[in-house]
């Protein structure tokens, strides 16, 4: 076990109390950012106005993070953001912190409150990215604008990167923001973006709400299949059309789900960690995963979260086709969402997807691609997870488990792994399953969950100076 030394380097520690003024500004802070509609499309269509706005934005609520010395402050790509926070002791290798200012559209229909109006209702601020996740871009400078006005100085530098594309594919911001510290020879101890939660209530019989910090995330692909046929006359079709034979290959998909993999992955790890927070007989059960392995396993795919977790999902999401009522389509063609599980690779699943269809008439076409992200250690030498697991206990008290687990989405993160092999997805808010509204209708954050989530970020950062007793300060275990 690492042993903490919960004195800070050299400085005293600043106590994470903010006046009722500050609170009151900073959920002010967050509901302004929710206003500016920064959505990205797709690959074509963003709002840069809005985008834009955004940098303007955060210079206008943040003065002190933009006008002190030792932080610098790029725009990459654009609209996203890079802050370089110098810190005083060079032999401290950086961290970085990761968050993103794209959100993905949300059209009116279902929404209680327009989704870019960032109003409160009975303690919650309603919009879209309230949790997917400009609740942490705006935690990030909020907690380090509270730092620095209480004259903070870091002795680890970090970097703090803002992506503005994270949503279709972070090429342009999070990609060139690694490539720019790359060529700075920057190597990071850890980087620490979203991807997973502090839950309450989530599976039956959790006695204590979890933490979750994800270790790795899904590979995905995106694959279209498609079909050709002479086309005709709608009064003299054929058996079988372009549809009919495309819609049969999708429904083979549908009925032939790719192999459950618990016990390949981060998930047994977690719940064996986890065993003690389930009351009888639960923790009897998952602590003896030997023999109850098969019924556990076919647990976990009841919950579509889990079922994620355990095996590569498809989802179809685009489907095309027909021209005209009364002529047979000469096209159809669909794209299927892979999640790919860290234990099967983008090839693995395509040979397998190809099988399952077994139909020479359909084409595949591989749009895009990426395999499942290396899992990042969780050793007592690990000490992006060490932080992180020691500052859920201080502001989390409610928490009595921390445990690795994998992002069953995709974020910025994955392409910082040029620069370390520690990246950690954790978002440091509390979730009931009701809040699981990711890219849904009526996303929100509880004022009391964003206060916790900026009041961790300020703990977190002065606890990246404490001085740990049994590390090496230098993690060389887990340099390239
Ligand atoms: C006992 C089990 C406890 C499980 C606790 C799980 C808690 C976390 C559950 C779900 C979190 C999901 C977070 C996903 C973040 C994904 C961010 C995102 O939307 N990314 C996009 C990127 C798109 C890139 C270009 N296509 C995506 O994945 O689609
Ligand atoms: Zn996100
Ligand atoms: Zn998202």
């Amino acid at each position: 076990q690492v042993l903490w030394n919960t004195q800070l380097r050299d400085t005293s520690r600043i106590p994470s109390n903010f006046s009722r003024q500050e609170r009151m500004a900073t959920i002010e802070a967050l509901k302004g950012a929710i206003q500016i509609p920064t959505v990205s499309f797709s690959h074509e269509k963003s709002n840069t106005t809005a985008l834009a706005e955004f940098g303007e934005y955060i210079q206008r609520v943040f003065p002190t993070v933009f006008h002190t010395s030792f932080i610098k402050h790029e725009v990459v790509g654009n609209y996203s953001h890079l802050f370089t926070v110098q810190g005083s002791d060079p032999s401290l290798q950086p961290y970085l912190l990761l968050a993103h200012i794209d959100v993905v559209p949300a059209p009116e229909e279902g929404w209680e409150v327009p989704p870019f109006s960032g109003q409160e209702r009975d303690g919650f601020i309603y919009g879209r990215g309230t949790l997917d996740n400009k609740n942490s871009v705006m935690a990030i400078l909020q907690a380090l604008e509270l730092l620095l006005l209480r004259n903070y100085t870091p002795q680890r530098s970090f970097f703090i990167a803002l992506g503005h594309d994270e949503e279709i594919s972070g090429t342009d911001g999070a990609q060139k923001i690694s490539a720019l510290l790359q060529s700075r020879g920057v190597r990071l101890a850890f980087a620490v973006d979203e991807g997973s939660f502090v839950v309450d209530n989530f599976l039956p019989s959790l006695k204590k709400p979890i933490a979750i910090i994800a270790v790795s995330e899904k590979g995905a692909m995106d694959l279209m299949l498609r079909v050709n046929m002479t086309p005709g006359h709608s009064s003299a079709p054929p058996k079988e059309t372009t549809i009919s034979i495309l819609s049969a290959a999708i429904n083979q998909l549908q009925q032939n789900p790719m192999p459950n993999m618990f016990g390949r992955g981060q998930v047994k790890t977690m719940l064996q960690q986890l065993a003690g927070e389930f009351s009888s007989p639960i923790n009897i059960v998952l602590r003896n995963l030997w023999l109850f392995q098969p019924f556990v396993s076919r647990f976990l795919e009841k919950n579509p979260i889990t079922n994620a977790m355990i095996r590569t999902t498809v989802a179809p999401t685009v489907f095309q086709a027909g021209i005209k009522v009364n002529v047979i389509p000469p096209v159809a063609q669909a794209i299927i969402n892979f999640r790919i599980h860290p234990a099967q690779t983008v090839h693995e699943v395509l040979e397998l997807t190809k099988n399952i269809v077994a139909d020479d008439r359909v084409q595949f076409h591989v749009l895009r691609a990426f395999d499942p992200s290396p899992v990042s250690p969780t050793d007592d030498q690990a000490l992006g997870y060490q932080l992180l697991r020691h500052t859920i206990h201080a502001v989390f008290p409610e928490v009595s488990v921390v445990a690795p687990g994998t992002c069953i989405g995709n974020t910025d993160s994955r392409h910082y792994l040029n620069l370390t092999r520690g990246i950690y997805l954790f978002n440091p808010v509390l979730l009931k399953p009701a809040d699981f509204r990711i890219h849904g209708v009526n996303e929100r954050i509880s004022v009391q969950a964003y206060e916790t989530q900026v009041k961790f970020i300020f703990e977190f950062i002065q606890n990246a100076d404490m001085e740990l007793v049994g590390m090496p300060d230098s993690p060389h275990q887990h340099d390239l």
